[in-house]
């Protein structure tokens, strides 16, 4: 089977003349001799460019190869911008599997003898039908006697079977463009294709789709941005997923969102925003943001609101990437480009051999064209885009959820223009980067610290007079590294004190100098917040 998949897979690459990427002078003799044993697989598409004959053979190489193909589109950093954008018409077009065949299968995953058990109705023709899944509608029925509209997603039966041979030929063929292709090292084929693998893999399992869309709507809860279906997690499996069904707008059909009176600029704006709350706030985004996932309610036309499916791909972020993310984007909107040099360098992003000079006139080169533009108009995600290509070339490894998180973002600013093209992407995203900055600082950041790091100390409290007996019963080798273990304990937690001691004092302090300046003693409330600040600047420094 793998191997006349593996023939197939040839037969179609040679007859899209994919050969012709390889120069013949970099051909190995057996590849030469291989090639020609194959003479009748001939290039049957001369007149096509490269780009379009590389869609064409992915297109009719099947679903695992179109997706492949429509997740190299967004990296614009590894391919040129004509290979992307053909790559980018990809149609996911597959015919439906037998809806009796969907309804087998959920009578089996929820154990029901018939789907009537459970379902009042169930439309037998799909709603739609992807490459993975394929959705029907139906009415649910609910233990106090109503009904509910659903969807029900179902995933593809042998599906998972067929991707994972695949996947493993993509990986030989990965193998031979990495050492044939000219730009084989830098365009790193081995490592794209386990992230599609990743990618891919989890697609297939809908419990966890379940659980990051509930994730997601308990963020979003009562909020006027964005609604996520509810998802019925009782009746959810790894191959089955039943969700509220919803009747927006899909957020691409400009016109019937024009026509109803959508308030356009603050549904753009309302985009923009999303992702960076969910980024900045709830460190948790939905990956996977293309136009076919996003529809807007019908309801409220002049405060709209987003509703979002398919949270099969999420991104989370951890508090380095947020403050690499944030401390960039203020730093390259002020044009320091020293600053952004310098913090790659303090943190380790680059080597520390990297000459910081060098990294920051390469990061001006790339960025300055930039400013070319209105700052309205300069979008986040070209920025991230430039910055990582930079970085890579300074020997920076960049972490694939930053990288998904500037697909994304590219995504949503693309969004946004195209329903609102004044969209000032700058003043709407800035707040969301001022107010986090803000928040890394002063006494909230102190006392959320001391909050966050109670949970080790109450843990490891318990333990000391344990080390302390230990250390008495080992000998002298022992004790002293238990002694050194002893002290950094004893170090931490006098700093934890002290901590809270000084923010205690300053928190006082300043209350003091208000009260002193209310009652006109400018002298002591001087003097008083000097005092806050000391103490503010000894927490800080603890
Ligand atoms: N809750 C819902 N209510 C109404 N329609 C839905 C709902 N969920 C999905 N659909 C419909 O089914 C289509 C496919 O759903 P979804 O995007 O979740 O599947 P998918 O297999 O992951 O597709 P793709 O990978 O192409 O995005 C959607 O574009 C939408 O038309």
């Amino acid at each position: 089977m793998r191997l006349s998949r593996f023939y197939q897979i040839q037969k179609t690459l040679l007859q899209y003349g994919l050969d012709e990427l390889i120069p013949a002078q970099w051909q190995p003799w057996y590849a030469r001799a291989a090639r020609r044993c194959l003479f009748w697989l001939k290039n049957r598409y001369p007149e096509q460019s490269v780009a379009a004959r590389l869609r064409l053979a992915l297109q009719s190489l099947g679903p695992v190869w179109i997706k492949f193909g429509q997740m190299l589109s967004t990296r614009r950093d590894l391919l040129p911008a004509e290979l992307a954008d053909e790559l980018a018409i990809l149609q996911d077009k597959v015919r439906p599997f037998p809806g009796e065949q969907a309804k087998a299968l959920i009578e089996q995953a929820l154990g029901l003898s018939d789907i009537q058990q459970l379902f009042a109705e169930f439309d037998i023709t799909p709603l739609a039908s992807a490459s993975i899944a394929q959705v029907h509608s139906a009415r649910l029925q609910l233990a106090d006697g109503t009904q509910a509209a659903v969807v029900v997603k179902v995933i593809r039966p042998g599906i998972e079977k067929q991707i994972l041979a695949d996947l493993a030929l993509m990986d030989s063929l990965a193998v031979i463009a990495a050492r044939l292709l000219p730009d084989g090292k830098r365009l790193r084929p081995r490592e794209v294709v386990s992230e599609y693998r990743k990618t891919i893999l989890d697609e297939l399992d809908l419990q966890r789709e379940a659980a990051n869309a509930i994730q997601l709507r308990r963020n979003f809860e009562g909020s006027d941005s964005l609604y996520i279906p509810f998802v019925y997690a009782d009746y959810s499996r790894s191959n089955i997923m039943v969700m509220e069904r919803i009747y927006g707008i899909p957020v691409s059909d400009i016109a019937a969102l024009e026509a109803q009176g959508t308030n356009m600029e603050l549904l753009a704006k309302r985009g923009v925003e999303v992702f960076f709350t969910q980024v900045f706030r709830d460190s948790f985004f939905h990956a996977d943001m293309h136009p076919g996932n996003i529809f807007v309610a019908r309801e409220h036309p002049e405060n709209p609101k987003y509703i979002g499916i398919d949270c099969g791909i999420v991104g989370t972020l951890n508090a380095e990437d947020k403050r690499y993310l944030a401390e960039n984007f203020v730093a390259f909107f002020n044009r320091d480009y020293r600053k952004v040099a310098q913090l790659h360098l303090d943190s380790g992003w680059v080597p520390a051999h990297t000459k910081v000079e060098e990294f920051e006139s390469a990061i001006r080169t790339v960025c300055e064209p930039i400013f070319q533009k209105p700052l309205a108009e300069i979008s986040f995600g070209h920025v991230l885009l430039n910055l990582f290509n930079t970085a890579r070339r300074f020997e920076m490894q960049v972490q694939p959820q930053l990288v998904l998180l500037q697909k994304t973002l590219l995504y949503i600013e693309g969004l946004g223009r195209q329903l609102y093209p004044q969209l000032d992407l700058w003043k709407t995203a800035k707040p969301f980067l001022e107010n986090w900055v803000k928040q890394q600082v002063g006494l909230p950041a102190i006392w959320r610290q001391v909050k966050e790091n109670f949970p080790f100390w109450a843990e490891k409290m318990p333990q000391m007079p344990e080390l302390l007996h230990r250390y008495l019963e080992q000998g002298p080798r022992q004790q002293q590294a238990l002694l050194l273990q002893l002290q950094a304990l004893q170090q931490q937690q006098q700093r934890g004190k002290a901590q809270i001691i000084s923010a205690v004092l300053a928190a006082a302090s300043l209350i003091s100098a208000s009260i002193a300046l209310s009652i006109n003693l400018p002298v002591l409330a001087s003097l008083l917040g000097a005092g806050a600040i000391a103490l503010t600047v000894r927490a800080l420094l603890h």
